[in-house]
């Protein structure tokens, strides 16, 4: 299968994807509810999930200015905060919030397209209807050209761009009015278009909204345009500044024939999430994207091997499921062995259901997480097989030690600052592929900083491990790890990847599970 510059498989963004999904009190907390200001009071009259739509525009409609099949949904907007078209804290404020979430697996720009799904999902109550994520989008490495449209732009500039960017007339229209159902103009952002008396203790930021129902994804906005009821179409309709009525400009360009067929619920509903895909999906040629992702109701939340200090195998984890049905009680599984047997039916833990008041926000059912906990006595396993639904290879080959592999970071003096990350890895390898000549390796991935972006970029470093020790069938192999650099401290998952030459590889493993607990001077110690 093809991979990406760090290798990593569209598969295995899927399944991570997924994971992120299907995991309530991650991305989707931010947004949850709809009206919700995750960076500050609710006098600001910020909203997140407003923010996280319009990052979407800001980002994907300079598609083909720098020429064709450049520019899309590539993060390139880190790189382009402080130019005027960019104003307002929803940039980097939103970037930052998505970069606790990045990793190997999730580049920004799939976080971006995941923001806006989640967003409407959250804002979309009870539907929760979701756009259709695809994964595999790669993100820019410097500032794309500039050209958003701005609210003092003439119409013929705001159909260029969209032209240039693909979409159609009517879909420029489609995408304002289903962008500008949520959230509204800041007096603060834009001073020309919102009066200083819009301030109020209760709105400090003088927000003026789109629309009457600003917290609710939905055709109110259209209807009130419409209909002249209401705030008939908000500040870039009815705004004193004429020159600024961009809304209103874009909206009758067409004899207001495509507004009007956004007029009920579902038109706008469906027109919306069409068009929101179409812009996510707006990407640079050359990037492939998978298929839409459709949760698969069962998944593999995470799994790790080890090895107990007497050499015996454990493999343990989290299943989890969802459904609009309670999923069961407990999780059955099964481990597959070489040749296609297996070692017999398994049952995980209880399940636990994630809280409803967030899984009904999602649109997911109930989401329900299943521990389970396994020692093996089989050397031939090669696969973990969920519910007949599910399954995932198991390495019994190499695999990295958790419960012998620590996360010891340098500090600027005891209790002091993280000055960067240091790890001491341990990793399992069956003695008999081990040869005189055999290289074992680490591949760490990590977030780095990059000049003029809050978005953190992914970089790799490789280590070579040294033999420890054996331990039954296994040979023991170590390294101290440094990350190279400042520690990025809004920066996502470190994953290690164990390589015996090019001919066995580990799972990759998240530097969550390691031990924290080593109290020796000095990591070789630990
Ligand atoms: C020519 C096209 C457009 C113009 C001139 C325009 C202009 C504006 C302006 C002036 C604001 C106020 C920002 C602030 O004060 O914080 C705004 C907000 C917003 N725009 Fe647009 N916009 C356009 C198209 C779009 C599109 C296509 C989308 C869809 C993704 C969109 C989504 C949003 C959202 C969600 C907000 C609310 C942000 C918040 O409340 O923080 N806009 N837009």
């Amino acid at each position: 299968q093809a991979v990406d510059a760090n290798g990593i498989t569209l598969y295995e963004k899927i399944e991570e994807m997924e994971r992120q999904i299907l995991q309530p009190f991650t991305l989707n907390s931010l947004v949850s509810p709809c009206s919700n200001n995750q960076n500050g009071p609710p006098e600001e009259q910020e909203q997140t999930a407003a923010q996280w739509v319009r990052i979407l525009f800001h980002d994907v409609i300079t598609k083909n200015v720098e020429g064709p099949g450049l520019g899309g949904l590539d993060a390139s907007i880190g790189f382009e905060t402080d130019r005027p078209e960019n104003i307002g804290q929803f940039a980097n404020i939103t970037l930052i919030q998505f970069a606790l979430f990045s990793s190997v697996f999730l580049s920004m720009a799939d976080l971006i397209a995941l923001g806006v799904s989640d967003s409407l999902a959250t804002c979309d109550q009870p539907l929760a209807r979701r756009i259709p994520l695809r994964v595999g989008r790669i993100d820019a490495t410097r500032a794309g050209p500039a050209g958003v449209p701005g609210p003092a732009d003439s119409l013929a500039f705001a159909q260029t761009a969209f032209t240039r960017a693909g979409f159609t007339n009517s879909e420029m229209i489609q995408a304002v009015a289903c962008g500008h159902s949520l959230g509204g103009v800041h007096q603060t952002n834009f001073p020309d278009i919102v009066p200083e008396s819009q301030k109020t203790p209760e709105n400090t930021e003088g927000r003026s909204t789109f629309d009457s129902t600003p917290n609710v994804f939905d055709n109110t906005g259209v209807n009130e345009y419409i209909s002249g009821v209401g705030l008939k179409g908000g500040p870039l309709v009815v705004g004193a500044n004429e020159t600024t009525r961009s809304d209103l400009r874009i909206f009758k360009s067409d004899n207001n024939v495509t507004i009007n067929a956004m007029n009920t619920p579902g038109s706008f509903e469906q027109t919306c999430l069409n068009i929101f895909e179409k812009m996510s999906n707006t990407v640079p040629s050359g990037v492939t994207l998978s298929a839409p992702i459709v949760p698969r109701p069962w998944i593999m939340r995470e799994s790790h091997l080890d090895l107990t200090p007497l050499g015996i195998v454990t493999f343990q984890g989290t299943i989890s499921a969802h459904g609009a049905t309670e999923p069961p009680a407990t999780a059955s599984y099964f481990y597959g062995t070489e040749g296609g047997g297996n070692t017999g039916p398994k049952t995980s833990q209880t399940g636990a259901a994630i809280p409803i008041f967030r899984n009904t926000q999602i649109g997911f059912g109930t989401i329900k997480d299943y521990a389970f906990f396994d020692t093996f006595n089989s050397p031939t396993i090669q696969t973990i097989n969920v519910q007949g639904q599910y399954s995932a290879p198991i390495n019994l080959n190499i695999f990295l030690l958790p419960s012998q592999t620590f996360t010891l970071p340098v500090r600027d003096g005891p209790g002091g600052a993280v000055l960067t990350n240091r790890y001491l890895v341990r990793a399992a390898v069956k003695g008999s592929l081990v040869t005189a000549g055999s290289t074992v390796s680490a591949t760490l991935w990590y977030p780095t900083t990059q000049q003029g972006s809050v978005v953190p970029k992914i970089a790799t470093l490789i280590t070579t491990l040294t033999l420890e020790k054996t331990v039954g069938p296994y040979k023991i192999f170590k390294a101290v790890i440094i990350q190279p650099g400042a520690v990025v401290i809004f920066g996502g998952a470190h994953f290690f990847q164990i390589k015996l030459g090019t001919t066995q590889t580990s799972a990759k493993i998240s530097s969550i599970v390691f031990n924290t607990t080593c109290t020796a001077p000095d990591p070789s110690g630990c």
